[in-house]
């Protein structure tokens, strides 16, 4: 079932999303607008860490592949960002990967959906749907495009995607179970693995 914002406060309190705001924050203590985070009815807005970004960019003669991944296909961090590193852009029609700012331990009866959220949609930028699953702990690794013809800013310690909370059954095998490779994630961002 769909977990709502009391489930998520109590989980919270145990250690399931850190660090935690019980609100939907909107505005900061001097009144400036940000992207939203935090608790909503129904799902929970994690922040973009101001810690990395990384965008992937074309070098002739080169293939990403998902089995033998080739940094190189990245450009470095300071390519991205401004100098207070409160934000980084994303250029037209590229691809780049963030970190969460909390940290997740997700519980061994519980499936996490990421989702984007709509200010940024209404911007051209698309996060990749993807799953944390039961009993997997870290900073996820967050994926995003511009799928639009215009670069786009991206806020670091403000709102990027929203997480969704489905419990079911117990399962017999966690991610803990299966010692997932990509278990305990650090807050940078984790290429793909083989
Ligand atoms: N936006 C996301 C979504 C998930 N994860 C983390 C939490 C998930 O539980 C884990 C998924 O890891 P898997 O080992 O299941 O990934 P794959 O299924 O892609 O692995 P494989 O390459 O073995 O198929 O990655 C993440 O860092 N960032």
């Amino acid at each position: 079932m769909l977990k709502n914002d009391e489930w998520i406060k109590e989980k919270a309190s145990q250690g399931m999303i850190s660090p935690f705001e019980s609100q939907q924050i909107r505005r900061l203590e001097n009144d400036l607008p940000v992207i939203s985070y935090g608790l909503s009815s129904f799902g929970y807005d994690i922040r973009l860490s101001p810690n990395e970004f990384r965008i992937f960019r074309h070098i002739p003669g080169t293939i990403v592949d998902p089995k033998n991944f080739n940094p190189a296909n990245l450009e470095p961090t300071e390519l991205c960002t401004d100098e207070t590193g409160s934000y980084f852009i994303l250029p037209a029609h590229s691809y780049g990967l963030g970190v969460a700012l909390e940290k997740l331990d997700i519980p061994d009866n519980v499936t996490v959906i990421c989702i984007g959220k709509s200010t940024y949609a209404r911007c051209g930028l698309i996060a990749n749907i993807t799953p944390a699953e039961a009993g997997w702990r870290g900073y996820l690794t967050l994926e995003i495009s511009n799928s639009s013809s215009a670069d786009c800013k991206i806020y670091a310690n403000e709102g990027i995607v929203q997480l969704v909370f489905l419990e079911g059954d117990p399962c017999s095998v966690s991610y803990e179970k299966r010692k997932g490779k990509y278990q305990e994630q650090p807050d940078r961002v984790t290429l793909a693995r083989i």
